[in-house]
């Protein structure tokens, strides 16, 4: 009986089960790709300001340590559990493997609610999280990254408890640091960069023009804000919708995007911010657009809402999106280019992967180098993908994870790990 379940885990087993049956990986050999190397889970207790005593759970799974160490954000949610932790480090796995980054994939959290801790307690749970991984983590074993309800800030605690233990600064135990302790210039902004680059790769191939195209975002923090941000100041697009876990908008004419950035720099959401063109959150995905970006949670795009999808590229900032019922549907209807969260997304870790190299070598690069070469590795990852489901018949997600899970199943024949 495994300990992951939960419908997370169930997508990630049904997505690799059907790309294993396209590659024809042998069944024998299945539950030794799909199932993590080892699951961490720890009690977190915290003080309240209050003066109560929480416990929270956390957890750190990690796939897979064939071709590297481990490599995955971290999750501050209320709702998370194993399985949801599960899934997201095995598609880390197939995301770096596809990237070519020399990492296994693993993913970690707190089933917490940041917004509601204070920034004492927040500092608490991140360090004693961090306290509690000591054993299990290192910049040779596993690294950190922020996700969901994560950011520079929890990264730069996370990088002073690890330090303070071993009794000297390792800035390469996490990234997406602060730049001053060692972080990359472009971290902050890699994900929603890369996003944005692949939709403008997407635009050329189907010919539509950045300038005249428009674009819903769903989820507001750090990969739909940038992505949004980066489409419409530098390429043109017009945003016509964008939400949080707050409130939807929608207006066909434009959401003016610098007064929006405002708002939500004062009251850290989008709630109020308008009357005329909010509109019921779950209508926001199959509102009209060219460019839907669904940048918040998973399992987003489902069967009930796929055949009403009214946009012409699907760009996956979030993780796990689509369900495979809707993947179906998105497939048969054909008039959709979907770039898959593991490509979509990629820029973050690819980005991590760079700050990890500059903190191991204490050789910093420019902004430029590190968006030149993030440009490259999309670039070179996208074109493959795009040949291999052109070539085979196939979508443009089972193209991306067959590489990726093809890369890691190599590795382990190499290493010895199958009969
Ligand atoms: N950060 C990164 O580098 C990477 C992140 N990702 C993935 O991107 C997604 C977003 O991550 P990130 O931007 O870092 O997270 P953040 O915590 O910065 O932002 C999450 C955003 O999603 C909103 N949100 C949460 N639930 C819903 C909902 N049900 N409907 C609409 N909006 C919602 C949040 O709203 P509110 O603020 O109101 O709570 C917030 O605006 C995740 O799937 C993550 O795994 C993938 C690759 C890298
Ligand atoms: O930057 C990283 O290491 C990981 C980012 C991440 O969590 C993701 O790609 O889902």
């Amino acid at each position: 009986m495994s300990i992951y379940s939960g419908p997370v885990f169930a997508m990630a087993q049904e997505q690799f089960n059907l790309v294993a049956d396209y590659i024809g990986i042998e069944s024998e050999h299945r539950d030794r790709l799909l199932y993590p190397k080892r699951a961490i889970s720890v009690s977190i207790p915290l003080h309240t300001d209050d003066g109560q005593t929480k416990v929270f759970q956390g957890y750190r799974v990690q796939h897979h340590l064939t071709l590297g160490p481990t490599k995955g954000g971290t999750r501050f949610s209320p709702q998370l559990d194993v399985g949801e932790v599960a899934a997201l480090a095995i598609w880390m796995s197939w995301k770096c493997a596809l990237a070519g980054l020399p990492y296994g994939g693993a993913k970690g959290g707190v089933a917490c609610d940041p917004n509601s801790l204070s920034v004492r307690e927040l500092e608490a749970v991140s360090r004693r999280y961090m306290q509690e991984m000591i054993p299990f983590v290192g910049p040779n074993t596993d690294v950190m990254a922020p996700d969901m309800g994560t950011n520079e800030q929890v990264m730069a605690w996370f990088m002073d408890t690890y330090s303070m233990y071993k009794g000297h600064a390792i800035n390469e135990i996490v990234t997406g640091k602060p730049v001053a302790i060692g972080g990359t210039a472009g971290r902050r902004e890699a994900t929603g960069r890369g996003v944005a680059h692949l939709v403008k790769r997407a635009l050329e191939s189907i010919q539509l023009d950045s300038s005249r195209s428009t674009a819903i975002v769903q989820g507001f923090g750090n990969v739909g804000s940038i992505s949004a941000y980066i489409l419409a100041r530098e390429m043109g697009v017009k945003i016509v919708g964008l939400s949080d876990h707050t409130a939807a908008y929608y207006d066909p004419a434009g959401l003016p995007i610098d007064v929006i950035e405002r708002y939500v720099a004062e009251k850290r959401n989008l709630a109020g911010w308008s009357n005329e063109s909010a509109i019921d959150p779950s209508e926001l995905l199959t509102r009209e657009c060219d460019i839907l970006i669904p940048a918040a949670t998973e399992q987003v795009i489902t069967a009930t809402n796929a055949s009403r999808l009214s946009c012409r590229i699907l760009a996956e900032g979030a993780n796990g999106p689509t369900t495979p019922d809707a993947d179906a549907i998105i497939e048969e209807r054909g008039d959709i280019f979907v770039l898959p969260d593991i490509l979509c997304n990629s820029g973050g870790v690819i980005v991590s992967y760079f700050e990890w190299v500059q903190d191991l070598q204490r050789l910093f690069w420019t902004e430029k180098e590190v968006n030149d070469r993030l440009k490259d590795i999309l670039n070179v990852t996208l074109d493959r993908v795009i040949r291999r489901a052109r070539k085979d018949g196939i979508s443009h997600r089972v193209a991306a994870m067959a590489i990726g899970i093809e890369k890691v199943r190599e590795g382990k024949k190499l290493r010895g790990l199958f009969p």
